[in-house]
């Protein structure tokens, strides 16, 4: 099925255990799947990748160790396949889309924010979610040489984002926080309603 025009496109990355998946779950909570979903780009590459290398996906998909353990694979292959076409995954994942609010929960790249503000350059908008180390560290978060100061996890430090979420224990509830984003995505469901 082809996918629907969206009205408003949330592109979140942020670095490893800062809860870029914790803060896109509840935004999706709030709104509801009627509104909104939540695309992972890394969703059709670990597929892929999982079948080529006999592993199981949906360990691939879960937050524990299992991934980590490929992740230094995962990251050369999908970087090989972006090297022949930068928009390959975004346009897998975007595939057959029907809810007017797209939550991307792991942008990483430069070539993710280009193809979607190529793609629908009045819909995009960027959110940042940060934790400190301590934090992250707390939430499994070890610092490994080759992925944390790789392309994947920096690739997007320099950038400018619409928003910045800090997902730690003492800081505004995130509720608070998502005050904004959640009216906005509202807000652009309401015009597709209308
Ligand atoms: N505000 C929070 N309160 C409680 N637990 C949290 C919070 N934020 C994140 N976590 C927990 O921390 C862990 C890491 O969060 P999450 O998986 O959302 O991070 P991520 O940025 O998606 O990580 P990665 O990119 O490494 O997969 C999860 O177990 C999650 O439930
Ligand atoms: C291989 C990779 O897609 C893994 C991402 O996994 P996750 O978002 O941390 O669940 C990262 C990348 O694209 O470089």
């Amino acid at each position: 099925m082809a996918s629907v025009d969206p009205k408003l496109i949330l592109l979140f990355s942020g670095k490893r255990k800062s809860g870029k998946d914790y803060v896109t779950d509840l935004i999706l909570k709030r709104l509801g799947s009627e509104i909104c979903c939540i695309l992972r780009l890394s969703g059709p590459l670990k597929q892929q990748f999982a079948q080529e290398h006999g592993l199981d996906y949906s360990e691939l998909l879960a937050a524990g160790g299992y991934k980590e353990t490929h992740r230094a694979a995962m990251i050369a292959w999908g970087e090989q396949c972006r090297r022949q076409d930068p928009g390959f995954f975004c346009r897998l994942a975007t595939q057959g889309a029907q809810q007017p609010v797209w939550i991307v929960s792991d942008a990483r790249r430069c070539s993710d924010l280009l193809w979607f503000r190529t793609e629908y350059p009045s819909q995009t908008r960027c959110v940042r979610v940060q934790a400190s180390e301590e934090t992250r560290g707390g939430r499994g978060w070890r610092f490994t040489a080759g992925i944390d100061d790789a392309e994947s996890e920096c690739g997007l430090d320099g950038e400018e984002f619409d928003w910045i979420i800090t997902n730690e224990a003492d800081t505004p509830a995130l509720e608070e926080q998502l005050k904004d984003i959640l009216h906005l995505a509202s807000q652009a469901a309401g015009q597709h309603n209308s």
